[in-house]
């Protein structure tokens, strides 16, 4: 028999071409070309730690709802840009010769995706820059996103961004995000105004969407019905913003959707990077399930 292929260059939805990427365990993700964007990641049982939206759109330029989007170089509508910037909706490619990424190298499933900003996007951001972006499979089935934004213009520039996962749940109301008692957070339903947060755990019974301050570099998702808790690691990046719709409608998301997926991002809202001339930007993304009671 054949060995299976570790990875596949194929067409998706609408024709629209993706990436499959396996590991030898059996694990395995997938993502589109156009944003760049993980839409399923599956463990060794098959088992989808994603979600996708039962209304997602795959028409460009409309944005795919769910996985995982990149968001760059704004943060929702927090500056003049588009919201959530515009690299969600670009075709990305395949990065035949990624410069080498140190302390990375047991990684063996893995694909490298490139973004170079085009004359259409300098018109509403005057910045040349690479995006490069590595998706990895770890020992341990952990998902890895490595973001490097390299400067590749005569002047700074600054942005702000996030990484979107639709993390798959049991149940939304089973439940808690742990990681940011006592911290700030900026909460979206009340025009960004700034509270603490003195609840030790997050639980959901209506719509959520606060952007939580100097997040520590591990939140977690602890899912009582799984008995799996999805340990969020970043680097990089210093905020988190979670977000469930709850009830509140949007378009392309089925009107049940929301029970079985919170957004946990990894964020740079409240401090915009800047990278210099010449300089690259990097941030990390770690995703792992570890069982929990
Ligand atoms: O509808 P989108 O542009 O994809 O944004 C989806 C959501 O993204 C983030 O999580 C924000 O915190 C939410 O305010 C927003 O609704």
């Amino acid at each position: 028999t054949e060995p299976p292929r570790l990875f596949e260059r194929t067409k998706g939805i609408n024709g629209l071409e993706k990436i499959i990427v396996r590991d030898r365990k059996g694990r395995s993700f997938e993502v589109y070309l156009y944003g760049g964007q993980v839409t399923s990641w599956k463990n060794e049982k098959g088992e989808e730690m994603l979600v996708m939206s039962s209304k997602a759109i795959f028409d460009p330029p409309t944005p795919i709802r769910g996985g995982i989007p990149i968001l760059f170089p704004q943060y929702s509508n927090t500056g003049p840009l588009p919201s959530h910037g515009f690299v969600r909706q670009r075709f990305w490619e395949i990065d035949a010769n990624p410069p080498q990424i140190p302390s990375n190298s047991y990684y063996l499933s893995f694909v490298d995706l490139i973004l170079r900003s085009s004359q259409e996007d300098m018109k509403i951001w005057p910045h040349k820059f690479e995006y490069r972006m590595r998706i990895a499979i770890g020992p341990v089935g952990e998902l890895m996103l490595i973001s490097r934004v390299k400067n590749t213009d005569v002047k700074p520039f600054n942005f702000t961004m996030a990484l979107h996962p639709y993390f798959a749940v049991s149940d939304i109301s089973e439940i808690q995000v742990e990681g940011m008692h006592n911290l700030d957070y900026l909460d979206q339903l009340k025009n960004r105004t700034r509270s603490t947060d003195h609840n030790k755990v997050i639980t959901f019974k209506s719509q959520f969407d606060r952007i939580y301050l100097s997040t520590p570099d591990d939140i977690r998702i602890v899912d009582r019905k799984k008995k799996t808790t999805m340990v969020v690691h970043k680097e990089g990046q210093v905020d988190s913003v979670v977000w469930n719709p709850w009830e509140k409608k949007v378009v392309d998301l089925g009107v049940e959707d929301y029970r079985r997926f919170v957004t946990v991002e990894s964020a740079a809202v409240e401090k915009p990077i800047t990278v210099n001339p010449g300089q690259e930007w990097r941030g990390v993304l770690t995703m792992t399930v570890v069982p929990s009671k």
